[in-house]
């Protein structure tokens, strides 16, 4: 057979459309090139045994898509998390991210982030760095030798935060600028991507630079939007000139001029929302984090109904916890509070809603990703349920569900993205 077909069989579901999972028990995913060609019920009488990867009483499901997480603060994961976003900014973020000055530092944390990455399942995942090119660089080799989709932005930011962690503008340009030439072309599964940290730190001259950036290369853009009701007074004050949060950002070519994903849009008012689905904007809903930094319930059910993209993110390190199926329960738990908050009105998300999101939903970020229909990546995930109770009564669904809700990583036995198998990464 031709080493560059591969045929799994076993129990498989995905999520093509958000409304309802689509399962095949016992049945056979044919991968060829690293894409999906297609799903067949029995292909046995035209195999050999020797030609399946036989994955007979696990689930295979799409790999999960983490689409906002800030990599040089994985060392503070559950530090500082009864404070709100702006106090808890200036005493545990900036204080670590400033340590990734030191490339050794850097390192030793981000082999371990990688590591942790490959554990949870996630086979895609869009990163903050820091402001430093050399551990920026870093993490982009790391995530490339381990082969996991992902992009990765060299931080920016030229005021409102202390010195240690400022950059001069003109030199915040070179350098991003420097990045994307030296990485644009590098990697199939790894990109830059520009990354204004939020629009407080960063000058109007900044933004308009990157902006320019992004289109001379087509890069896309990720940013913070709308978290915290003080972060958006204080954009606000910055920014009288601007009709809104958004508007800041779309007037310096970074909101969907490029492809573009922005974090949290807790606030974001009807006329942000009908914005970002005019431009085609991401918003990354990171419910986890919006709990422990006390800044709200974003009502993704009003982005899905005007036709935003939606996917879900950890947000690590406001978020303590690294797995993208995690979250998806803290998104039905938000949703479930929000539906109480709008008197019923927002329709609570349901688990293949979540699955969708914190799958294809995410994954088109990266293309077509995020789900087993024909041409899509094979990204996947083999889940061994057994330990988790009585297999044999539950649709597939259920089990998922299960999986979801009590699993964790000792249940995935196999990560693939695009066809390949990934390796445990070496931590030391
Ligand atoms: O959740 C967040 N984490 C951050 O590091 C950050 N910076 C600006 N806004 C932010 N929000
Ligand atoms: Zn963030």
């Amino acid at each position: 057979m031709d080493d560059n077909i591969k045929i799994f069989k076993g129990n498989i579901i995905f999520t093509p459309t958000k409304d309802a999972f689509k399962c095949h028990n016992n049945a056979y995913i044919v991968v060829e090139n690293g894409k999906v060609s297609g799903i067949y019920d029995n292909l046995e009488d035209k195999l050999s045994k020797e030609q399946i990867i036989d994955c007979s009483q696990m689930l295979i499901v799409p790999g999960f898509v983490d689409l906002h997480f800030h990599a040089p603060q994985f060392a503070n994961r559950g530090l500082g998390l009864d404070k709100e976003l702006l106090p808890w900014l200036e005493t545990y973020t900036f204080p670590e991210e400033k340590k990734y000055e030191d490339i050794h530092y850097a390192e030793k944390i981000y082999k371990r982030l990688v590591h942790e990455i490959w554990k949870v399942g996630t086979t895609r995942i869009v990163f903050f760095s820091s402001i430093h090119s050399e551990s920026t660089e870093l993490l982009f080799d790391l995530f490339d030798k381990a082969k996991i989709g992902a992009y990765i932005g060299k931080v920016n930011m030229d005021r409102n935060a202390p010195d240690y962690i400022l950059e001069d503008t003109e030199k915040s340009l070179r350098e991003t600028e420097n990045f994307i030439l030296k990485y644009k072309d590098k990697s199939d599964l790894v990109k830059p991507i520009v990354t204004p940290r939020f629009v407080p730190s960063c000058t109007p001259e900044l933004l308009e630079g990157l902006g320019e950036l992004a289109l001379k290369y087509n890069i896309p853009v990720q940013s913070h939007l709308s978290e915290n009701t003080h972060e958006v007074a204080w954009v606000k004050e910055l920014h009288p000139e601007s009709l809104n949060y958004a508007d800041v950002y779309s007037k310096y070519k970074l909101f969907g001029q490029t492809k573009t994903v922005m974090a949290h849009c807790v606030y974001t008012t009807d006329e942000e929302i009908e914005l970002m689905a005019k431009n085609h904007v991401y918003a990354a809903h990171c419910p986890h984090s919006n709990y422990n930094l006390s800044s709200g319930i974003m009502p993704v059910r009003k982005f899905l109904n005007t036709n935003v993209s939606v996917g879900l993110a950890t947000d690590v390190s406001g978020c303590h916890e690294t797995s993208i199926a995690k979250v998806m329960v803290s998104a039905i738990q938000a949703s479930k509070i929000k539906w109480l908050e709008t008197n019923r009105e927002d329709i609570a998300l349901n688990t293949s809603e979540v699955f969708y999101l914190g799958t294809k939903g995410g994954g088109s970020f990266f293309g077509k990703v995020g789900s087993f229909e024909p041409g899509y990546d094979f990204d996947a995930l083999i889940i061994d349920d057994s330990n988790l109770g009585n297999i044999e009564n539950l649709t597939l669904e259920e089990r998922l569900q299960r999986f979801i809700y009590i699993g964790d990583d000792r249940n995935i036995v196999d990560r693939y993205v695009k066809g390949t198998k990934i390796k445990e990464p070496e931590v030391f």
